[in-house]
């Protein structure tokens, strides 16, 4: 009997292709030195983490969820092409997540907007409806998109350019995000982590228009902790070297992410938004706003704590939102994530894996072929 595979585009739910429900495993990486014997706190907030639930029961459900993205992300990496249009793109992207991983309310599903950032946008640009942008040539873009199962996220991203000029830049902050993801580990400080993520980074050069420019890493970018529904779990892991001595610790996943530019290396908020979360432990702020009060139930039913864009509302059959939403965020309830910008002109890229820091080792739970 021939072997049931992934169409093109994706369109199999991945239970067609595990029928035992078995989800394979990151790539394993030993831990670099012993780590220091764990104190009693530690030892105390490890045994919280792990009460929650079976550890395999989670590694599972995270594997799916990486299956799911490494065979959205193989099918997207063959078909985007200069020519097509941003919503296009997101909306690829997004039903293979949803029909791969055979989306169930928050059960299961899309992990957090398709993040289609270009050239000196570094991160968290999404269309919005009516966006009528179009891929071009030239363009260096960042796919970042996220896959849950059972609220536990994989955070995972790649850069796609279509000229070779900026080849360069890409495998700075590929080989950076190798670096972070090596050395990452159960007692590792933060901010010692950061520097070696800086020296990898400044390590390489990029020559545009005869031009020979340093990659610099973003210093307000950050890899992050993750938790179930939480996308941003509390720690942030720096791109460059600082004196945070706030250690991972066993238990914890981490999206190791880093970001390379050829401007200033720094972004600042800039553009109209279309990333939003609701904050998760939010002050119960009386809504006075009727409509803000029937926009936040529907935020709650539909993402609970996952991050959200204007598309994803439209789909969920909300419209004239906009008001309330604004109000959401000025009351302090909801998070908004406007694009991420260096200086026009200048390009910048991403690569980005989701880690598992296991007792026994490290498992970078998103690893694929292709990065
Ligand atoms: O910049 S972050 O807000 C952050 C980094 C460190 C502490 S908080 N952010 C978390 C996030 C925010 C909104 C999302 F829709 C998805 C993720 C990093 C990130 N963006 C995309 N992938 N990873
Ligand atoms: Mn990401
Ligand atoms: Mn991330
Ligand atoms: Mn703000």
């Amino acid at each position: 009997k021939k072997k049931l595979e992934q169409t093109e585009p994706p369109t199999v739910g991945l239970s067609k292709l595990f029928p035992d429900g078995k989800y394979p495993e990151g790539e394993l990486q030993d831990y670099k030195d012993d780590n220091a014997y764990r104190t009693t706190s530690e030892e105390k907030r490890y045994n919280e983490r792990m009460a929650m639930e079976d550890p395999e029961v989670t590694y599972n459900n995270i594997r799916r969820a990486a299956e799911v993205h490494r065979q959205v992300r193989r099918y997207a990496r063959k078909y985007i092409k200069p020519g097509m249009r941003m919503i296009d793109i997101a909306e690829t992207i997004e039903n293979g997540t949803r029909a791969l991983v055979e989306e169930n309310g928050l059960e299961c599903g899309i992990g957090f907007p398709t993040g289609l950032s270009l050239n000196h946008v570094a991160a968290h640009y999404s269309p919005n409806p009516g966006d009528t942008l179009v891929l071009g040539e030239k363009d260096v873009l960042k796919v970042d998109f996220g896959v849950h199962v059972k609220g536990r996220i994989v955070d995972s991203a790649f850069t796609l350019s279509f000229d070779p000029t900026y080849d360069p830049l890409l495998e700075a902050v590929k080989a950076a995000t190798e670096t972070g993801i090596r050395e990452a580990g159960i007692d590792v400080r933060l901010g010692e982590l950061a520097g070696y993520i800086q020296e990898t980074m400044e390590s390489y050069e990029v020559e545009v228009n005869g031009k020979v420019l340093p990659v610099k890493p973003i210093e307000n970018l950050s890899g992050h902790s993750i938790n179930p529904y939480q996308i941003h779990g509390g720690k942030s892991v720096l791109l460059v070297k600082n004196d945070d001595q706030t250690k991972m610790e066993e238990g914890e996943y981490f999206a190791i992410e880093t970001f390379g530019s050829t401007g200033r290396g720094k972004v600042i908020e800039q553009g109209e938004c279309s990333h939003y979360a609701r904050i998760v432990d939010a002050p119960h702020v009386p809504l006075r706003l009727t409509s803000a009060k029937s926009l936040l139930n529907s935020i709650n039913k539909n993402f609970g704590t996952l991050p959200f864009c204007r598309r994803y509302l439209e789909r969920a059959g909300e419209s004239k939102y906009l008001l309330a939403l604004n109000h959401l965020v000025a009351q302090g309830i909801l998070q908004d994530y406007p694009p991420l910008c260096d200086v026009r002109g200048s390009m910048t890229a991403q690569f980005e894996h989701t880690i598992l820091l296991r007792p026994t080792r490290k498992e970078v739970v998103s690893r694929g072929e292709d990065y």
